[in-house]
């Protein structure tokens, strides 16, 4: 053992992927460094072909993760002027339910020259939204069939979730489907490049896998959704499960090249972003409740208790920390929206302002947006842009901004957007504690921290005081945590987390008058929320399915 090891933690985003040098001993970072993915969130055409995707659809390309291994670790240990032999242990986290259909060594399919021209084969990115129609069926076949999983993930299994995208893949491109041996999580594919050994982590295969109590559903279920899916647990899902924290293997020769980090070393079994980021944040305690905002917001927790909560994502049995009940809800998208905003709704004269005083338009609009009292703008928003993952799951639900006039200017849509987003987290919080899980402490974490103004909105709209994580780069601490347990530094997730990870408290307090004012525009909010989103008009619905049905005519055209 070095005299002051080191361990290296990967976070793969939505966008990039990012390796954090950490000290084991406080969980100093000392190097970073971040590769962006090369082809990004492919939703548009497909790069090999051209081939224009439908609505809902969202891809990646897996060499793009490799890339990261090659690129950002070597670059993370120079900038942090370490030693690769001081390196103990490597931990990683993705993005959940980014799918990888491969062959039985691994090879994803899209790396085979006859699938290379297939959006099936390749990964679908955690909002690939297009498995809607599969996750009703899966949705309607579990309350009929009386599935006694159903009620761990609120009643409903979202669209972004292992068997709606594998029925998907089933039912329309059969004969990738025939080809695949593995439907793997990327948070696992990674680890399966490092090690050489193919993994399930506990946390996706519960959250998004359905695996709870030891076991998947059944063949006379899987059955009821299509007849030849039967087999789909058996033959492309089920693999051993490692614990969060534990032992995945040791570094091989080939990541080891491509890393530049020691052979032989400690890879911890593969984790996800938002949950992997509760002990970076020293919450891991019943209560403590993260949120981990940037593009989308999840909602971890830990709870003494099992508890059904209606709408949430799951629950499941050491899904953040051994030995405890994980829950999870989210919100599919908060900087997405933010960042659609930025990108597609603002006048050329608010970029000419941005460029002359070197800032992103975001800190334009969001400085603009300051100065507004709340409610000055007449507006309310919904925040279901990229749909809704909890309390309603429902992926066919849009964006909605009431109140728009002639005066409406876009740094009173942003506010508003910001707010919504505020208003999705309160109604998950109120939707926990109706259910008996209260939640004792708010603690952000992740890239839109660095947005006071949206923080100072969240703890007036939730009435909370907002903690706030201590790094800059939560997941890939968290990781990084992760990898010293695996490596043998900490007995346990409590331990490492209490001498390596942090968080300032009570950073945002609310301010008493700002807490009515947003009481009543949340009032309004949730007006909007039940009638659009509770079957008081379909119309979103309708609409959504219209936007299908005119992508694929116009697809058949072409
Ligand atoms: N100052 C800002 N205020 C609000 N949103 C921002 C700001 N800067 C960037 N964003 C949004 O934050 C998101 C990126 O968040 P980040 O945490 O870096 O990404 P990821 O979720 O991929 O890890 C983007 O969607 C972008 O639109
Ligand atoms: O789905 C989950 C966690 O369950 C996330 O991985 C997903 O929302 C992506 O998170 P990011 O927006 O990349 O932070």
């Amino acid at each position: 053992m070095p005299a002051d090891p080191l361990v290296v933690g990967l976070d793969f985003g939505t966008l990039s992927g990012r390796a954090v040098v950490v000290r084991v001993r406080d969980g100093a970072e000392l190097g970073t460094a971040v590769t962006e993915y090369r082809h990004g969130v492919v939703d548009d055409r497909l790069p090999a072909t051209a081939e224009e995707l439908p609505p809902g659809w969202a891809l990646q390309v897996p060499s793009d993760y490799v890339d990261v291994l090659r690129t950002a670790v070597p670059a993370a240990l120079a900038d942090a002027g370490a030693d690769p032999r001081d390196v103990i242990g490597i931990g990683t986290d993705f993005t959940a339910c980014t799918m990888i259909p491969a062959t039985a060594d691994g090879t994803p399919l899209s790396e085979l020259p006859e699938f290379a021209g297939n959006p099936h084969a390749y990964v679908k990115l955690w909002r690939h939204h297009a498995a809607q129609p599969q996750a009703d069926r899966i949705n309607a076949a579990a309350r009929e069939l009386g599935e006694p999983w159903l009620p761990r993930y609120g009643g409903l299994i979202s669209s972004e979730w292992e068997f709606a995208k594998a029925l998907q893949l089933f039912e329309e491109a059969p004969e990738v489907y025939r080809a695949m041996r593995h439907w793997v999580e990327a948070a696992d594919w990674i680890v399966w490049q490092l090690t050489g050994t193919y993994v399930r982590n506990a946390c996706t295969a519960g959250y998004k896998g359905i695996h709870q109590d030891g076991r998947y559903p059944g063949r006379e279920f899987l059955r009821a959704l299509n007849p030849g899916f039967e087999s789909f647990v058996d033959e492309k899902l089920d693999h051993p499960i490692g614990q969060l924290g534990s032992l995945a293997g040791k570094l091989s020769t080939q990541a080891a090249a491509w890393t530049g980090l020691p052979a032989g070393i400690a890879v911890a079994v593969g984790n996800v972003d938002a949950h992997v980021t509760a002990p970076a944040a020293q919450a891991v305690e019943p209560g403590q409740m993260v949120a981990i905002m940037g593009t989308s917001t999840c909602h971890v927790m830990n709870g003494a208790d099992l508890r059904e909560v209606p709408g949430m994502c799951g629950v499941v049995d050491g899904g953040i920390v051994p030995g405890l009940w994980g829950y999870e809800a989210g919100q599919s998208g908060v900087g997405d929206i933010f960042g659609w905003f930025v990108e597609h709704c603002v006048p050329a004269s608010y970029s000419d302002t941005a460029r002359a005083e070197g800032l992103s338009l975001h800190e334009v609009l969001t400085r603009l947006a300051e100065q507004q009292e709340i409610g000055e703008h007449g507006l309310v928003a919904l925040d279901w842009h990229s749909g809704n993952r909890s309390v309603l799951v429902d992926h066919e639900l849009s964006g909605v901004i009431a109140g728009q006039t002639l005066s409406t200017r876009p740094e009173h849509v942003y506010r508003a957007l910001l707010e919504a987003t505020a208003f999705g987290t309160r109604k998950i919080i109120e939707t926990f504690e109706a259910a008996g899980v209260p939640v004792t402490e708010l603690i952000v974490a992740g890239g839109l921290t660095k947005n006071q103004l949206l923080m100072q909105i969240y703890a007036d709209v939730t009435g909370l005081p907002l903690s706030v994580i201590g790094s800059a780069q939560g997941p890939a601490l968290g990781s990084a945590i992760h990898a010293a347990i695996a490596a043998g530094a900490y007995p346990d997730v409590r331990a490492a987390a209490a001498a390596m990870g942090s968080v300032q408290r009570m950073a945002y307090q609310p301010v008493l008058s700002n807490v009515s004012a947003y009481d009543e525009l949340y009032a309004e909010y949730t007006a909007l929320h039940d009638y659009f989103g509770r079957g008081g008009n379909d119309v979103l619905h309708r609409l959504a399915a219209r936007r299908r049905e005119l992508a694929t005519v116009a697809k058949g055209q072409n």
